[in-house]
């Protein structure tokens, strides 16, 4: 297990236990895988870790939960599929709507071993600015849950170039769990959670274990060690942030991480997890 990090502020012991607490007891979870987590290095799709995906949320559904699935991976799907790169935000933006097929097909098959029915939704930051078109994604949110359906949420890359520019999908998420009022954030990506350096370049980088009051300085960190990459782990520690602002636990976790959601409903200590603050922000 990753060495641990005390940085000052960070949340008392109590605290970080009723919110393991609380992220166990989530009814209504709102995962987000990012494209490393569901692609190989070739860009293709990888069928071992969508598996893995599945099985991870099929945790959750098991225990009867509500889960909606916040999945990128179509640019890096499509790209795979086409063997182009994505040089031009255009090429990109093609290459979406290639990739999002097949990525639905992947996991239409894998939860129908489970007899899970999904379904996909694409969607826009301004789908839910906008009062009329935010009431019909909560409605449909909500009959497809009643109906035990795993809704399987996706930026609309076809149409909302500002995302694709950014990789979004960790605001969108953060969005969609304020906007349906979640129970849980959980961020999956490639590494433990978030580091006091880039893990992946800086071997003396440490897990940060929770974030409360200590988020200035966290910030700080990260947008030093993430400086010349879009998203990244910036958007993560944002989106989840707001989502902890919102009175949401939010955690970022490894996906490779075995039985990571099923550990996260155990209260286990998984990746870095953010304390709601409720609105008092007190850096
Ligand atoms: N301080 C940090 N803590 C954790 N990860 C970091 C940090 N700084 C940079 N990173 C990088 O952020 C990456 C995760 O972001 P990204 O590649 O966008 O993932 P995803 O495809 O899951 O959205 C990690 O692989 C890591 O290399
Ligand atoms: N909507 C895009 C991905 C955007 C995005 O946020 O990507 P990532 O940083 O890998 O989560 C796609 O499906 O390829």
């Amino acid at each position: 297990m990753s060495e641990t990090v005390e940085m000052s502020g960070t949340a008392e012991a109590d605290t970080v236990h009723e919110t393991r607490r609380l992220a166990a007891e989530a009814d209504l979870v709102v995962v987000k895988a990012g494209t490393n987590s569901l692609t190989d290095e070739q860009s293709n799709l990888d069928d071992s870790k969508v598996n893995k995906l599945v099985d991870d949320v099929m945790d959750l559904r098991q225990q009867g939960k509500r889960v909606l699935l916040v999945s990128s991976g179509a640019v890096g799907a499509g790209k795979g599929l086409i063997g182009l790169t994505d040089e031009t935000v255009e090429q990109s933006q093609a290459l979406s709507t290639v990739g999002q097929s097949q990525l639905m097909r992947r996991y239409t098959e894998r939860f129908e071993q489970f007899d899970q029915t999904v379904a996909q939704i694409l969607l826009t930051e301004n789908d839910l600015e906008d009062p009329d078109r935010f009431t019909n994604f909560t409605n449909t949110v909500e009959t497809l849950l009643e109906w035990d359906i795993v809704p399987i949420i996706n930026e609309n890359d076809a149409v909302a170039t500002e995302e694709l520019r950014i990789g979004d999908n960790d605001m969108l998420s953060s969005s969609v769990a304020i906007g349906i009022g979640a129970d849980l954030l959980v961020t999956l990506t490639d590494v433990g959670g978030v580091y006091t350096g880039n893990p992946k370049k800086d071997p003396s980088a440490e897990r940060i274990e929770t974030i409360s009051s200590n988020y200035a300085a966290v910030q700080e960190l990260v947008d030093e060690s993430s400086k010349d990459a879009f998203g990244g782990i910036r958007t993560k520690v944002a989106g989840a942030r707001a989502a902890s602002e919102h009175g949401i636990p939010a955690i970022i976790a490894k996906s490779t991480e075995s039985d990571v959601l099923d550990k996260i409903s155990a209260a286990e200590q998984v990746g870095t997890l953010f304390i709601p603050t409720n609105g008092d922000d007190d850096d």
